[in-house]
């Protein structure tokens, strides 16, 4: 069977389920799959809006979507909630560190190119009945300073697979001629207690460490996004962003296209993937990653949102993740990695990082 042939037949595999994207719902109707690069080339512009997902890999196919909107999402298992029967991490923490040190290690080395790479973990999650991605997904859009998503992936399986999270970050939007993006990088757990809560703030934002990692990001932004306009403002310093469980180091950078024509997605193939998820160089990055990590991004550390017919559109990036498949999900966290990282602090960010998705899917953090 040719791989077109393939893809129609995913295509029409997933007609008829839901999908959420923040306050977004509806049952889609139709799909296309390609490449960021290839839909980005094409200019055709959409004769209707399209919601999709595109993986961490540029070479791989990503998902459009044409959907009917619809408010009432299926309620996909009205059965009783799944419960966590065991956890495996994919590195374990111990070698999650080991690589963080060696990632550590490359950047303070005066002779090797790479300034940052961001180093992610998985955790492999196996429950009692099958997940409801829905539900899952409701309670992560509890929290008002993410935007909440729920994606089926189609392909050739027997149990749908699903994207779901809640990203703080946005990559990309862009209205006529007015673009935004909003990086994140350089990260603390939030606390109970206001007092240590506010210590914690106050710690990030005057850290060194968190602010070079932040830098790295917003200067590549700025590189690649200075062609294409006549105005780009980019604030001196970050700011403080938060979810429900997390502060970060946030910089909002507005500008003005020259051509207000210029495609979303030519500006997103562009963008994508940024050092907030991959690292500076780039090519220097991506290889510190494939060295380190032994599972594959797949979806996580993406890009999803949608584009319409005007070519104006919304991305995120896509964080705070679990592909869900039935009874298993796979949960991702990653953190910027520079030469003062210190392997155990970047164990307890990815920890902290899980939080949202563990509260969403009722597993402990002892497990
Ligand atoms: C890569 C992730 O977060 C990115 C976004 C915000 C802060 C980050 C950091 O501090 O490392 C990461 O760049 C993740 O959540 O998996």
């Amino acid at each position: 069977m040719s791989e077109l042939a393939i893809s129609l037949q995913s295509a029409a595999s997933c007609a008829g389920l839901p999908l959420r994207l923040g306050s977004l719902g509806g049952v889609i109707e139709e799909a296309q799959s390609d490449t960021l690069a290839n839909l980005a080339r094409t200019h055709s512009p959409f004769d209707r809006r399209m919601y999709g997902a595109f993986p961490f890999a540029r070479e791989k196919a990503g998902w459009l979507y044409g959907i009917r909107p619809d408010s009432h999402q299926a309620d996909l298992n009205k059965a009783k909630p799944a419960r966590a029967l065991d956890l495996c991490r994919l590195p374990s923490q111990d070698a999650y560190g080991e690589a963080v040190a060696a990632t550590a290690a490359q950047v303070a080395d005066a002779a090797n190119p790479l300034r940052k790479a961001v180093l992610a973990r998985a955790l492999d999650l196996r429950t009692d009945r099958a997940l409801d991605p829905f539900a899952v997904a409701k309670r992560l859009g509890t929290d008002p300073h993410v935007t909440a998503y729920c994606l089926p992936l189609p392909g050739r399986r027997a149990e749908t697979r699903w994207l779901v999270g809640a990203t703080p970050e946005l990559l990309l939007r862009k209205t006529g001629g007015d673009i935004r993006s909003h990086p994140l990088a350089g990260s603390a757990r939030r606390r109970e207690d206001a007092r240590e809560d506010a210590d914690a703030r106050a710690a990030l934002l005057g850290s060194e460490k968190d602010n070079v990692e932040h830098r790295v990001v917003v200067e590549y932004i700025h590189d690649i996004l200075a062609p294409y306009c006549s105005a780009l403002s980019v604030p001196d310093a970050p700011q403080l962003d938060r979810t429900a469980s997390m502060w970060h180091l946030g910089t909002c950078i507005d500008g003005t296209l020259r051509d207000a024509d210029t495609p979303c997605l030519e500006l997103l193939a562009a963008l994508h993937p940024t050092p907030a998820v991959a690292g500076a160089p780039l090519r220097e990055a991506l290889q510190a990653i494939a060295e380190a990590e032994p599972f594959d991004r797949d979806f996580y550390a993406g890009t999803l949102g949608w584009v319409n017919e005007a070519n104006d559109g919304e991305w995120h990036v896509t964080l705070r993740c679990a592909m869900i498949e039935g009874r298993a999900a796979r949960l991702f966290a990653g953190a910027g990695i520079v030469a003062a990282s210190d392997p155990l602090e970047e164990v307890a960010e990815t920890r902290a990082k899980f939080i949202a998705m563990r509260r969403a899917l009722g597993i402990a953090e002892s497990l």
